[in-house]
């Protein structure tokens, strides 16, 4: 693809093309035909090629693997099956290609002239330069640099073994061992599958934090899964980390009173969070107002940054750094750019984060936290634990537990969060009922089948009700649920 933007001045320029970019394109696309879409890097999304698409290839293998090592509990006989890792990374890499390609395309079915491969930064309000010399001005202006993963200077003594996730994805075989810093979405999926995958893996996390759980006593039953399976040093010390000839030497306190270990690993992953790309775009130029971070204080039911002509979306504001929602607000971010000054505001979804782990983390709506911090006890809880569920106590997948969180005056279901067997669909379930503000007796009007994970998320519901007081206390063997629900 070749750039082929001759006119120096736009309506509407849109840096960064990839997921909230390309959305904002589209949706702009429909108001104008004067729009410079621009791209320093690769084509193809963050999701596509380094992220949602190739983490969930790597942990497809894995969990298919970790299955097989329960053949014996149900009376099955068989090998667990030995890893290839030439051959895993070679159908990752060949399916990760199949959906960039797909990316690719949807860039090349693009108005050429409108596509500008540069990197941009503010001049001012209005003007970008370019980092081929050339400069664009526009009359609206859309910030969707996305994000790049943060790393701690620490991690520097590993030298050229300190690798992100960025790089697991263009690996040619599989390596012996890894040390895996961050507890957090990323680490747990890279961390686990890798274990799974027959890698020596040390997760490191600070805090005992788990995913984006906040419920003490979920992340309490998350940090025990886990633990149960792989090295999770969940508050870990870490005293050094040194390159060596062998690899990367760690030396490290399991837990506070633990005594020091020494272990060497093929690569540290930092899977430390990710730190927002607007710090590279001289966003100190305009005129708008920054918060601690140096994000544009924005409206997130219009993307607007201020009362400017300037939107910002997708990962780059740090809000809610998930796919739909990149791709919601860049599609609001496009619109409200054509329509300026005009600009509407639209609801947002129901914050949903699932984590690829197994079992699966989930969080829906408001978190523990938030409502601990607003509510103060104006909320209940109700809980249901996996480990006696009927369905869940068939397939051998009954660990986990999920809370519940309802509103005590109006009896509104508020959020959940949960690790469990399945839980991506329990999360959505629940996000689509919180969002229709059903409440909790809503909620249990609704069938439930027998015998199903659902039946799980019936029981905490009807916990909820009852700490509500807004029901009677669910039969401790409940008839009508049927047996083990
Ligand atoms: C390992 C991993 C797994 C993930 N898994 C999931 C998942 O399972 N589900 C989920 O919902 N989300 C997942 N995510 C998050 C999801 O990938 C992101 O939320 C989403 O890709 C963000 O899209 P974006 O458009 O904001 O950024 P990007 O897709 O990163 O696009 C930003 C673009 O801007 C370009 N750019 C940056 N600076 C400039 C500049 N100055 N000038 C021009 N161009 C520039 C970049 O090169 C890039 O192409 C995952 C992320 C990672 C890293
Ligand atoms: N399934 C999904 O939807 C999915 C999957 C992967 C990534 N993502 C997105 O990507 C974002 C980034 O993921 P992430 O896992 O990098 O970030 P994260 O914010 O989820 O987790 C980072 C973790 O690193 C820990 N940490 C920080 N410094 C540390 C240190 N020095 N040593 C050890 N641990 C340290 C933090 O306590 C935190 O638990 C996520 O927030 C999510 O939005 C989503």
């Amino acid at each position: 693809m070749k750039p082929a933007l001759k006119n120096k001045h736009v309506d509407i320029a849109i840096i960064g093309t990839g997921t909230s970019g390309m959305g904002a394109y589209r949706e702009a696309r429909k108001y104008t035909d004067s729009i410079a879409l621009i791209e320093g890097g690769e084509y193809g999304t963050t999701c596509a090629r380094v992220g949602c698409m190739p983490s969930k290839l790597l942990i497809a293998p894995a969990e298919l693997r970790h299955n097989t090592e329960k053949f014996t509990d149900f009376g099955l006989q068989g090998e667990v099956p030995k890893v290839d890792g030439k051959a895993v990374m070679n159908r990752v890499k060949f399916e990760r290609d199949r959906f960039v390609g797909f990316v690719n395309e949807d860039v090349e079915s693009f108005d050429q002239k409108h596509l500008v491969k540069a990197y941009a930064s503010f001049i001012d309000d209005h003007q970008l330069k370019l980092s081929n010399g050339e400069t664009i001005s526009a009359d609206k202006i859309i910030i969707a640099t996305g994000s790049r993963p943060n790393i701690p200077s620490f991690f520097e003594q590993a030298g050229d073994r300190l690798i992100t996730n960025d790089d697991v994805f263009s690996w040619d075989d599989l390596p012996k061992s890894i040390a895996v810093f961050g507890a957090g979405v990323i680490g747990l999926e890279l961390g686990q599958a890798l274990h799974r995958l027959g890698v020596k893996t040390h997760l490191f996390g600070v805090g005992d934090a788990v995913g984006p759980l906040s419920d003490p006593d979920v992340i309490a039953s998350a940090l025990n899964i886990f633990k149960d399976e792989f090295p999770f040093h969940s508050n870990g010390q870490v005293k050094s980390i040194v390159r060596t000839d062998q690899g990367v030497q760690i030396t490290f306190k399991p837990s506070p009173d633990d005594d020091e270990i020494t272990e060497t690993f093929d690569y540290l992953l930092a899977a430390t969070g990710r730190k927002a790309n607007i710090d590279r775009i001289d966003i100190e130029n305009t005129t708008l107002a920054l918060d601690e971070r140096g994000v544009p204080l924005y409206d997130p039911m219009s993307m607007q940054c201020g009362n400017s002509h300037i939107f910002i979306a997708g990962d780059v504001n740090g809000d809610v750094p998930l796919l739909h929602e990149a791709a919601d607000e860049g599609r609001l971010a496009g619109e409200n750019a054509a329509r300026f000054p005009n600009v509407f505001k639209r609801s947002r979804k129901t914050v949903l984060g699932v984590v690829f782990s197994d079992p699966q983390i989930a969080t829906v709506g408001a978190s523990f936290s938030s409502l601990n911090a607003k509510h103060g006890c104006d909320f209940a809880v109700g809980s249901v634990s996996f480990e006696g569920q009927g369905r869940s106590r068939v397939m051998l997948v009954n660990k986990g537990l999920l809370r519940v969180y309802g509103d005590k005056e109006t009896g509104v279901l508020l959020g959940a969060e949960m690790i469990g067997p399945h839980n991506e669909h329990l999360a959505h379930l629940l996000a689509w009922v919180v969002q229709m503000r059903m409440t909790v007796s809503e909620v249990l009007q609704l069938p439930f089948y027998h015998p199903v994970i659902e039946e799980g998320l019936r029981t905490a519901l009807r916990d909820l009700l009852f700490n509500l007081g807004m029901g009677s206390h669910p039969p401790l063997n409940c008839i009508d649920c049927g047996p083990g629900s």
